[in-house]
């Protein structure tokens, strides 16, 4: 199995050294050169099967080897274990036809905790065999954060420093970030918001004296690993809704695009998954990219679904080397546009492409604080606002000849204020976290500057700059 470049100039890798690596060399993300396939049967034959079962199906083909049989399902195993749902990625009927995947009973109450879980897995075995270590470093608008934190918190072999937009996410997103003790946490406070933060990070791999110096690897959905690991809920949700014999939509509260290519991927290996609905709030650069064909960046609004307040969308690269037939070239030259002139057009035949796969939809912070007290009031579920920019987006896509399923991605409690303010109930923290606000918290302010942050990285490090 090898991994090339959206940017066609980098070295082609194995599934271990893509998932260390992060960002490609020649700036851009790796990408299975082949997509792996499941046969009709073998989709089939995921009905009835644990979690834990699909996520070794659907994942092991894309390995290439990198870990044995048995230690993979261990690590699956170990990955998983402590959700607090049976089924971990359980659906839940909203109304006919339509379908809430609740992806938030991990340790941090969002969906990234699918993947974040398994990669630490996977970092752990594969850097205790090489006997090497890295620095992680990642960007954040609450979530990535949080669930980066918890899995990798304590590790030997790792130290793990965390990006995140000062005063722009959540109060529990923060502390989950802040008051975890283990020296190798390393959590900073920006001054700047999401999109700084990440262009922080892809600059501090692409400073190749840093990244070789400390070892750099990272956890965002850059990382393919990450991708990986949030296919698997597309196959456990459509199965469940007759797959393969049936077709069904999704709709993804969107922001980095990750979680929805992960949905395009199932697509590509066989699921048959009908439309992709992009839900975006306020911060609407990819709706409005589906709808006009331009790629344009604006200023990041705060909005009561932070974790979607991001403008450049890492993933999209991967949608559009898909998109322009797997050009190298072409991708590597929109993406100097997006830094050179701050967007590009798309051409003609790769909005196309995208079209057929993707649909979109926007949601007003009236509207999603509207979805919050209406899907309390008709179905007695209380959602986050980010999966209530997905509920109100789907609304206007069901059709009779397909179910949908709207991807629930953070648990209610992780924003109390916006949905108090929706609803009047204020969500609680389950018990094991009951103490969060407790908790001493350990913080680093640092301004929007590159220097800045490598010279903490450095220093926590223990290198002398
Ligand atoms: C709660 C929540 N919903 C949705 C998203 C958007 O997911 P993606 O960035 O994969 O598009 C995020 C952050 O990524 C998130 O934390
Ligand atoms: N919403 C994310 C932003 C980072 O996305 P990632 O999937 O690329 O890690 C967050 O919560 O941090």
């Amino acid at each position: 199995m090898r991994y090339i470049s959206t940017r066609g100039d980098a070295p082609v890798l194995g599934f271990e050294e893509a998932m260390l690596t992060g960002l490609a060399r020649d700036g851009g993300l790796y990408v299975p050169e082949d997509i792996p396939q499941l046969s009709e049967a073998e989709i089939a034959d995921l009905a009835g099967r644990s979690y834990e079962e699909a996520a070794f199906r659907v994942m092991w083909p894309f390995l290439g080897g990198a870990f044995g049989e048995d230690q993979f399902r261990e690590l699956i195993a170990n990955a998983y274990g402590g959700f607090g749902h049976a089924a971990r990625a359980p659906l839940v009927q909203l109304g006919p036809g339509h379908f809430l995947l609740e992806l938030f009973h991990g340790p941090t109450l969002a969906f990234k905790d699918f993947a974040m879980q398994i990669i630490g897995q996977m970092f752990e075995a594969a850097l205790s065999r090489s006997g090497s270590r890295v620095t992680i470093v990642g960007a954040t608008s609450g979530d990535t954060g949080s669930a980066a934190i918890e899995a990798f918190r304590g590790l030997d072999a790792v130290d793990v420093f965390i990006l995140y937009p000062h005063g722009r996410i959540s109060e529990v997103q923060r502390r989950q970030m802040t008051t975890p003790s283990e020296a190798n946490v390393h959590a900073l406070a920006v001054d700047g918001d999401f999109d700084d933060c990440q262009a922080l990070v892809k600059a501090m791999f692409n400073d190749f004296a840093f990244r070789d110096a400390v070892a750099l690897a990272g956890v965002n959905s850059i990382n393919w690993g990450r991708v990986l690991a949030q296919v698997v809920y597309y196959f456990t949700a459509a199965v469940s809704l007759g797959a393969p014999g049936r077709v069904v939509d999704f709709t993804v509260p969107t922001g980095n695009f990750g979680d929805i290519f992960a949905g395009y991927i199932a697509k590509r290996m066989g699921l048959p998954v009908g439309r992709l609905i992009v839900a975006t709030n306020r911060n609407d650069i990819l709706h409005r990219t589906l709808q006009n064909g331009a790629y344009v960046k604006e200023g990041v609004h705060p909005t009561i679904s932070p974790s979607m307040d991001i403008q450049v969308s890492s993933n999209f690269e991967r949608a559009l080397f898909d998109a322009y037939g797997r050009d190298g070239r072409a991708v590597a030259q929109q993406m100097e546009a997006l830094v050179a002139e701050g967007g590009f057009e798309v051409s003609q035949g790769a909005i196309g492409v995208l079209r057929e796969h993707y649909a979109s939809g926007r949601v007003s912070e009236e509207e999603t604080s509207a979805q919050i007290a209406l899907s309390l009031e008709t179905t007695g579920e209380l959602l986050c606002p980010h999966s209530a920019v997905g509920v109100a987006v789907a609304e206007r896509y069901l059709r009779r000849e397909a179910p949908m399923v709207t991807l629930a991605t953070a648990h209610p409690a992780k924003f109390p204020d916006a949905v108090e303010a929706a609803t009047g109930v204020r969500p609680p923290l389950p018990a094991r976290m009951a103490d969060l606000y407790e908790r001493e918290e350990r913080v680093t302010r640092v301004a929007n500057d590159l220097q800045a942050v490598e010279e903490i990285v450095r220093d926590r490090v223990g290198l002398v700059a």
